[in-house]
């Protein structure tokens, strides 16, 4: 496996292989990365996976400086994968100081968690057009855990005639359903006994999704079951369409996405899950 740790380096590896997948991650891998990086396998060719903690994506008071990192962990877990290349660069290699240039998805990037973390989904736009531009990837693979972030990033590959797939890839779960995320380490041991809440109130809502309850009615419920746990701080809960991902009225007519932020003490969680109305 190639360590790079310049954007040099990584241009020469890239060099050498035919067909690239890339599978942009910040580190502090789980089993949920693990099964991007066979996702970014089954297309064929190399595969390449980024670690970068992307400093412009966290707001000013959120948890940039406490975010979990294990490199040398992380490294064993890819070479175990068979992963081809590694992009690890430090901060001053991916950001020049006098750079001016951001990408947004000006309308995407306001709403759901935008709303929630403002300036958030410039940071991610912004970077990933990096690791596109830097490696040049065929392909790259992100997990449906932060839909919102698969959109932003279809939406931004759309508008600006990027020439690389975009492929979502499926959450995976912790044994008691919540979803895996390098977050889950800072929950106490409580909050964790807590959090497989988010899943449960994403489980109900797909019980009584084809029951012709209207969204208000459903987003009503899904509320209510997470605020009956105490230790859970709602941020958010949504119904959106699960294509476009604009607001839904009155019945079901159409796959709609239940999209949740919770918080546990310090602690961001997001989960989601597609519904489908009654056929
Ligand atoms: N449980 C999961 N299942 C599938 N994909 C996941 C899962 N968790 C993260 N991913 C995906 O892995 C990629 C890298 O995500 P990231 O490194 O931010 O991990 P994370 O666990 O989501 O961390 P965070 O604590 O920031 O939420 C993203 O495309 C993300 O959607
Ligand atoms: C896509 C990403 C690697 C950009 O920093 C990040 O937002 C993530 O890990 O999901
Ligand atoms: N997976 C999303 C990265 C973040 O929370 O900043």
């Amino acid at each position: 496996m190639e360590i790079c740790r310049t954007k040099d380096a990584i241009r020469a590896w890239r060099a050498t292989a035919e067909h690239v997948t890339l599978v942009p991650t910040m580190g502090f891998l789980h089993a949920g990365h693990l099964s991007l990086v066979r996702r970014a396998r089954a297309e064929g060719g190399k595969v390449a996976v980024s670690i970068f903690v992307n400093p412009t994506q966290f707001g000013p008071t959120e948890d940039l400086a406490t975010y979990p990192r294990d490199e040398a962990r992380d490294l064993d877990l890819l070479r175990t994968e068979g992963v081809d290349a590694v992009f690890i660069p430090d901060v001053a290699e991916v950001y020049d100081p006098a750079a001016q240039t951001i990408v947004e998805t000006t309308e995407l990037a306001k709403v759901l968690i935008g709303k929630l973390r403002p300036g958030h989904f410039r940071g991610v736009a912004t970077v990933v057009t990096k690791l596109f531009n830097i490696i040049r990837p065929d392909a790259a693979v992100f997990g449906e855990k932060d839909y919102q972030q698969v959109a932003v990033i279809r939406t931004m590959v759309r508008d600006l005639d990027m020439d690389v797939t975009i492929i979502g890839a499926p959450i995976e779960r912790e044994a008691d359903g919540l979803a895996m995320s390098s977050r889950n380490v800072r929950l106490t041991p409580e909050d964790r006994a807590s959090a497989p809440i988010l899943a449960r109130a994403l489980d109900e809502a797909a019980v009584m999704a084809p029951t012709g309850v209207t969204a208000s009615r459903l987003r009503s419920h899904v509320r209510a079951t997470l605020e009956a746990e105490p230790r859970a701080q709602v941020q958010s809960v949504d119904i959106r369409d699960a294509e476009t991902l604009e607001t839904i009225s009155g019945p079901l007519t159409r796959p709609a996405v239940i999209l949740l932020a919770v918080k546990f003490g310090q602690v961001f969680l997001i989960d989601n899950r597609v519904v489908t109305p009654k056929e």
